[in-house]
C-alpha cells in the first residue's frame, strides 16, 4: 500500500510539488518560481514551456527529497492559478503563444463591450460571472483573433485551449503521445463558457465568445479515479502515478482547510486575494459583486457551490515594492520596513493594477497611493501596502455578510502572505474578527492531495480529513471600534479616487 499522496500546485508565482503522508503532514516538497513578463501597461504573461519545465523538475526534486519511490505514491492531484490561458499544438505540444494570465487587461475592451448589452446579462446568469477581463473566455477570444493561424488550426482540430491545470495535465500525461485534454469543473466554471447548472460548455456562451467547441477540454469531476490517467513522463515517475483530482487553487485551499459545511470560508493570501464561502449544493447569486463558481465535485456526488471574492492585487504588490520599486528585497522585508513606522501617516495605497476586482468589478480603475505629504517614507508605503491587502479583503468580508447574511466569526487564512505578522495582526484589527491560520499553511497543495486522495481511497471521508486540521496562530482584534470605522471609510474615500481613471 502506497503510503503518500502528492500534489502539483501550479501557482501565479511558483510551481510546486508536495508530497503528503497519511495524517496530511508535509514530508518534501520543491518549487520554482517562473518569469513575469510583463510586455506593456496591463499585459502579464507567463511562457507556458518554461511553466511546464518547471513543473515537472519540481516533481523530481520533491520525489528525490523525500527519498521515495513513485509506486509510493498512491495518487496525485492537480492544482492550479485558474483563468490563465493556454492554446497550444497538440502535434508538437508547441504554444501558439505566451499564456495569458488571469492579471492581464488587454481585454478590457471585449469585456466592457459584453457588459453594455444582454450578452452581459446572459454571462451573469450563466456562468455566474460578471463580464471582465479576469475570466478565460475574453482570454481566448482575443489570441483566436490577433494570434496568426489559431482559429484556423483550432477548427481543424490543431490549437487546443486549457487553462494551467490542462496544460499541465497534458504534458504530464505523455503530450503529443496520448496526452489527456480535460479539465474539472471548478476550472471550467471561471472560463465565462460554461453552464454552471448544467456544469458543460454552454454554446450560447461559445458563440459569444467565438470558440470552436474542438478546442475545449473535456469536464470532469474534480476527483475521479478514472478520467486524468495516469503520470508518466517525470524521470522519477518511472512508474506510472494515476492522477485522480484537478481543482482550482481556490477551491482546493477551500478543501485544504475543510469547508465541507455550507456556511465555512477560508482567505487565501498570495499574489492575489480570494475568499470562498462554502454555499451548498445550489449556486446562489450574488447581489453585492461576488461571484458564483463551482466549489468541487467529488466523483459522482453533486456540485458543491461557493461565493466568491476574488482580489487581484495583494502579495503581487509587495512583489511590486520588491521588483518594481526596488524598497525591498524580499517579501518578508516588507514586515520589517512597514515597523519602522507605527502607522501608514494616514496614506493609503490602492494597488488596482489590473482594475479593481470584487467586489467593485470596475476595469476603468488604475493603481492609486494618495494622502503623499513630504513627511512620508517608504516605511509609511509599506504598511499602506500591507493595510490594503486586509482592506481589500474587508471589501469582500462586508460584501459576504450581505449576500449570505454569514457574520464569520474568525477568519481562516492561509497562503504566502499569512507568513507577515503584521498583516495578518492589522487584517484582525480591520476585519474586528479574530485571524486564524492551520498547522499546515500550503492548503491548495494539500486540497489537492485531499482530493486526490479520496478518490483513490487513500482517505475514507471528508470527516477523516477535518481531523487532520489544527491551529498553529491565531490573531486577535486590538483596534477600538473607532479606529477600524475611521480607518475603513479612509479606504472606501481611496477606492473612490482611483476609479473612472482610463477610459474602457
Ligand atoms: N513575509 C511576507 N510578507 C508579505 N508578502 C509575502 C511574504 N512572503 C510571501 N509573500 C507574498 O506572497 C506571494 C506568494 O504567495 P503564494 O501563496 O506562494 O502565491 P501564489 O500561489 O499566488 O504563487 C507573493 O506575492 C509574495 O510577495
Ligand atoms: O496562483 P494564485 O494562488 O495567486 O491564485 C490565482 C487564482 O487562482 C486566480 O484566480
Amino acid at each position: 500500500m502506497a503510503d503518500f499522496v502528492g500534489a502539483v500546485d501550479q501557482g501565479t508565482t511558483s510551481s510546486r510539488f508536495m508530497i503528503f503522508d497519511h495524517d496530511g503532514n508535509e514530508v518534501a516538497k520543491h518549487q520554482l518560481e517562473h518569469t513575469q513578463i510583463l510586455p506593456r501597461p496591463g499585459w502579464v504573461e507567463h511562457d507556458p514551456v518554461e511553466i511546464w519545465e518547471r513543473t515537472n523538475v519540481a516533481i523530481q526534486n520533491a520525489v528525490r527529497a523525500a527519498r521515495i519511490a513513485a509506486s509510493d505514491l498512491a495518487a496525485i492531484g492537480i492544482t492550479n492559478q485558474r483563468e490563465t490561458t493556454v492554446v497550444w499544438d497538440p502535434r508538437t505540444g508547441q504554444p501558439y503563444c505566451n499564456a495569458i494570465v488571469w492579471q492581464d487587461t488587454r481585454t478590457d475592451t471585449i469585456a466592457s463591450a459584453l457588459d453594455r448589452d444582454e450578452r452581459g446579462e446572459l454571462i451573469r446568469r450563466r456562468a455566474g460571472l460578471p463580464p471582465a477581463t479576469y475570466f478565460s473566455g475574453g482570454k481566448l477570444r482575443w489570441i483566436l483573433e490577433n494570434v496568426d493561424g489559431v482559429r484556423a488550426a483550432a477548427e481543424r482540430g490543431h490549437a487546443l485551449f486549457g487553462t494551467t491545470d490542462s496544460w499541465v495535465l497534458w504534458n504530464l500525461t505523455g503530450g503529443p503521445n496520448g496526452g489527456i485534454h480535460a479539465t474539472d469543473v471548478t476550472n471550467a466554471s471561471r472560463t465565462m463558457l460554461m453552464d454552471l447548472e448544467t456544469l458543460d460548455w454552454d454554446d450560447e456562451l461559445l458563440e459569444i465568445f467565438g470558440v470552436p467547441r474542438a478546442m475545449l477540454p473535456r469536464i470532469h469531476s474534480s476527483a475521479d479515479p478514472e478520467a486524468f490517467g495516469q503520470a508518466r513522463t517525470s524521470r522519477p515517475l518511472r512508474t506510472p502515478v494515476p492522477i485522480t483530482a484537478v481543482l482550482g487553487d481556490q477551491q482546493a485551499a477551500t478543501v485544504g482547510q475543510v469547508c465541507f459545511t455550507p456556511g465555512e470560508a477560508k482567505n487565501t493570501y498570495g499574489t492575489g486575494n480570494f475568499l470562498l464561502l462554502n454555499t451548498g449544493t445550489e449556486p446562489v447569486r450574488s447581489r453585492h459583486g461576488l461571484i458564483t463558481t463551482v466549489c468541487y465535485r467529488f466523483g459522482e456526488g453533486p456540485a458543491v457551490y461557493a461565493l466568491e471574492g476574488s482580489i487581484a492585487v495583494t502579495g503581487s504588490a509587495v512583489q511590486w515594492l520588491r521588483d518594481q520599486m526596488r524598497t525591498i528585497r524580499d517579501a518578508a522585508e516588507s514586515e520589517t520596513l512597514a515597523r519602522t513606522v507605527q502607522d501608514s501617516g494616514g496614506i493609503y495605497f490602492v494597488p488596482a493594477f489590473s482594475g479593481l476586482f470584487a467586489p467593485y468589478w470596475r476595469s476603468d480603475a488604475r493603481g492609486a497611493i494618495v494622502g503623499l505629504a513630504r513627511y512620508h517614507t517608504n516605511g509609511h508605503l509599506a504598511r499602506a501596502t500591507l493595510e490594503s491587502i486586509c482592506y481589500q479583503s474587508r471589501d469582500v468580508v462586508e460584501a459576504m455578510a450581505q449576500d449570505s447574511g454569514v457574520r464569520l466569526d474568525v477568519l481562516k487564512v492561509d497562503g504566502g502572505v499569512t507568513a507577515n505578522d503584521l498583516c495578518m495582526q492589522t487584517q484582525a484589527d480591520v476585519l474586528g474578527v479574530p485571524v486564524s491560520r492551520p498547522v499546515v499553511a500550503e492548503t491548495t497543495a494539500l486540497g489537492a492531495a485531499y482530493a486526490a486522495g479520496l478518490a483513490a481511497g487513500f482517505w475514507r471521508d471528508t470527516d477523516e480529513l477535518r481531523e487532520h486540521w489544527h491551529e498553529s496562530k491565531r490573531w486577535e482584534p486590538r483596534w477600538s471600534e473607532e479606529r477600524r470605522a475611521e480607518g475603513y471609510a479612509g479606504w472606501k474615500k481611496a477606492v473612490r479616487r482611483t476609479l473612472d481613471w482610463v477610459e474602457v
